[in-house]
């Protein structure tokens, strides 16, 4: 017989959790992860519930079905069912908590005397429902969570199955392509946007406080007024990654048909990181696989250049005419010249069934967000200070010698503008970006991003799907074929 865990904080009348030898205390609900047992007619064991006393009636209730796991799979127990009877004991009057002990009583198998409830089955229409996640989640860190050893850990980018909405606060899931069919615990989208709410107050609270402690700074020794900075410090930053970050994208698979266009592939970076390097070297790896669109200018056309080669050469009045009917994704000036790249010269590429790379400022990765182009966005980062500093020396010693031919000699500043804009692009478009790659040894970022695109390119499983605000498309690669 192994252990419950209790949902919700503490309050009174404890009593010792079996698994991680807490005291527990009185709460209406009980997560029965590993302790909810029932024999089916076959006999074997179920596992994967939780209890909890009903507000109004005072009845014990299943309050939440595991997805995926025993009972759930048993399909004979349900939530809303009310139990009546534990291996024979009556339950109806009794707390969650007092029906531990006569479940730890049993040896094995235990049986239920269950009074179907009233709710309609919940027929699997979550299972369809695909989230990315956008956050890091550690239920272990979460001290809202009901049940711990019920909760789902994720990394920002997994790609979450909802199983269950059914509770607007915690929802089920389950990681896409996971061994593992029992859902876990996360937290909803609801009740992130509520945290970001509290957050909000929680700053104003703060700064008020922060003011107050002025008036009284004589008693606040300085370390407490660093304690209080560093606070609304973490809790600026957490509002900044709140605000621009939706908590979850709603995502749904897709398979690239025989013959239709490969996704486009967006490469974003701050100048200087190694987007163009990183380019080129994808060009030179596989020039079958991979191209570029033609970009278009307005300057003259030079003896060894050929129009639509190079360069689509046009008049200054023609590309005007573009700018006004937005054909451009982006141009700009440079040296009394435009300079720009059309949507059509994307389309160009894609039509010859070719992988087609586009370096672009991040603001314009939103033009091709659409579900022509379904773009695969990888943000090129540099990494840290003094790696940046030991690669770029690096490469200027090595240069010559093959890998990398420096063109360029970064200051100490240059890298510090290098990290910061790169921190302010994850933060402002982070949802957007599809792929991180850390550009430190430019070798093993090319293999990176060579793999990723060509796993992406290969498996063609992705995922498009409106997301609330942007209506955006969002693609992930969702499973390996
Ligand atoms: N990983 C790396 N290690 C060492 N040097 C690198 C690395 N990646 C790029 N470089 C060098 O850094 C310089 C800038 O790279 P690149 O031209 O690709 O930058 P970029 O991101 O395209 O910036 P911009 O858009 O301003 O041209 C080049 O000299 C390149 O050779």
């Amino acid at each position: 017989m192994s252990a419950y865990h209790q949902e919700g904080p503490t309050t009174s009348n404890r009593i010792n959790c079996g698994r991680c030898k807490r005291k527990l205390s009185e709460r209406d609900t009980f997560s029965l992860l590993n302790l909810l047992q029932i024999l089916d007619s076959t006999g074997s064991v179920l596992q994967g519930a939780t209890i909890k006393k009903d507000g109004s009636t005072g009845a014990i209730v299943v309050a939440r079905i595991m997805r995926g796991g025993a009972a759930d799979r048993s399909g004979l127990i349900h939530e809303g069912d009310e139990l009546r009877e534990v291996n024979g004991v009556p339950v109806e009057h009794k707390r969650p908590e007092e029906i531990v002990p006569i479940l730890a009583k049993s040896d094995g198998a235990v049986t239920f005397k269950v009074i179907p409830g009233s709710k309609e089955e919940l027929e699997a229409e979550g299972t369809k429902i695909f989230v990315r996640t956008l956050f890091d989640y550690n239920p272990r860190e979460d001290p809202a969570i009901p049940c711990k050893d019920a909760g789902l850990e994720f990394r920002r980018g997994d790609v979450l199955q909802i199983v269950s909405q059914e509770d607007d606060t915690w929802w089920q899931a389950r990681r896409h392509g996971d061994t593992n069919l029992r859902a876990g615990l996360i937290p909803s989208r609801q009740l992130q946007e509520r945290w970001r709410k509290e957050t909000l107050r929680t700053l104003r609270t703060l700064r008020t406080v922060r003011w107050t402690g002025l008036r009284r700074s004589f008693r606040l020794s300085r370390k407490d007024i660093r304690v209080q900075e560093t606070q609304i410090r973490w809790r600026k930053s957490q509002i900044l990654v709140s605000k621009n970050f939706p908590s979850y994208q709603d995502v749904v698979p897709y398979s690239r048909k025989p013959g239709e266009p490969y996704r486009l592939v967006l490469l974003v970076g701050p100048s200087g990181v190694g987007v163009s390097e990183l380019k080129r070297k994808l060009l030179l790896s596989d020039p079958e696989r991979f191209s570029v669109p033609v970009p278009h200018t307005t300057r003259e056309c030079r003896r060894h250049e050929r129009d639509g080669v190079e360069y689509h050469f046009i008049s200054k009045h023609m590309f005007e005419n573009h700018i006004l009917n937005h054909k451009f994704v982006e141009y700009g000036e440079h040296g009394g010249h435009y300079y720009g790249t059309s949507v059509d010269s994307v389309r160009t590429v894609l039509a010859e069934s070719k992988v087609c790379l586009l370096d672009v400022e991040p603001h314009a990765v939103k033009t091709l967000y659409t579900t022509e182009f379904k773009p695969y966005v990888v943000l090129v980062k540099p990494p840290a200070m003094e790696q940046l500093r030991i690669s770029r020396r690096r490469a200027r010693i090595l240069s010559g010698c093959g890998e990398v031919t420096p063109t360029r000699t970064f200051s100490d500043a240059d890298f510090e503008d290098m990290i910061n804009t790169a921190q302010t692009m994850e933060n402002k478009y982070g949802y957007l970006f599809e792929k991180i790659i850390v550009n430190d040894d430019l070798a093993l970022a090319f293999h990176s991003s060579a793999l990723n695109i060509k796993i992406l390119q290969c498996l063609l499983w992705v995922t498009h799907q409106s997301s609330e605000e942007d209506k955006l498309l969002v693609h992930v690669l969702l499973e390996h074929l």
